[in-house]
């Protein structure tokens, strides 16, 4: 509609440029007027200045590639309308960082986006290897993009692994180092959300959980057991019950 022919002028004088066919046909469905007052807000702090193509899209989300001065974004933009509000509360609610949300689906929404914004934060303060978080605005998160030439590193689904039983035991040193350092359980690990480049990289995560969470120990067992499913195809696994009490213990 006219307005997106208004917002494309605005921010193309602010020298962002949509690089990407495609983006404006993803934009008209996606960028409803929330997410471009916030995309409006990021790019006149020149926190953007460019927005490429989708990296990933999903119910939840749409993962956009995009460039802060030629340097590699990933823009997640949490859906609205779509989102599965029932699901995000289970995971929010029990979190003492989130328990003043709104019980609006907007609120909601803006409270996972910080939410993510902070474990990333935790995450890269424990040396884990996941994107650097960079900034947000209501449903929009900024990180740092994991990938070459605007291509993504793949999910560790469809990487070509040399030595699974190494890349296996380094996963579990992240998970091992979220618990203990960053005080985080991941709760949807998976081999969707991982990137595998030389090495594994942590992603998404807007579900994790503080420790104090009264799901935080489920969520642990279900990310090892999910682990141990994946890998058992490819490497010998270590027994859940030991990892966990090597993980939790002392
Ligand atoms: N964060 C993130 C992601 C990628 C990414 C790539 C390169 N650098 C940083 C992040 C990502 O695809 N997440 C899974 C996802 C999100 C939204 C819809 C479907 C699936």
């Amino acid at each position: 509609g006219e307005e997106y022919e208004r917002f494309d002028r605005e921010i193309e004088t602010m020298g962002v440029r949509i690089k990407d066919a495609d983006t404006v046909k993803v934009r008209d469905d996606v960028f409803d007027e929330v997410t471009l007052i916030a995309l409006y807000k990021l790019v006149h702090k020149k926190l953007i200045s460019a927005i490429g193509g989708p990296i990933s899209t999903g119910k939840e989300a749409n993962v956009f590639y995009g460039e802060r001065d030629g340097r590699g974004l990933a823009i997640k933009i949490y859906r609205i309308q779509t989102a599965n509000f029932k699901a995000m509360t289970e995971y929010l609610a029990g979190d003492r960082r989130f328990s003043s949300v709104r019980g609006t689906r907007k609120g909601l929404i803006f409270a996972w986006t910080k939410k993510e914004f902070s474990n990333l934060a935790r995450a890269h303060e424990a040396g884990i290897p996941a994107p650097e978080p960079l900034a947000f605005d209501r449903n929009i998160l900024l990180m740092e993009f994991l990938g070459e030439d605007e291509m993504p590193y793949p999910q560790l689904r469809n990487a070509e692994v040399e030595d699974y039983g190494a890349v296996y035991r380094e996963i579990l040193g992240y998970v091992e180092r979220l618990y203990r350092e960053a005080r985080l359980v991941h709760a949807d690990l998976s081999e969707y959300n991982i990137l595998y480049h030389e090495k594994p990289y942590l992603i998404d995560m807007g579900q994790a959980v503080t420790l104090d969470h009264p799901r935080a120990s489920a969520f642990l067992v279900r990310d090892i057991k999910n682990l141990n499913r994946y890998f058992s195809r490819y490497c010998d696994v270590a027994d859940e019950e030991e990892i966990i009490k090597t993980l939790v213990g002392t």
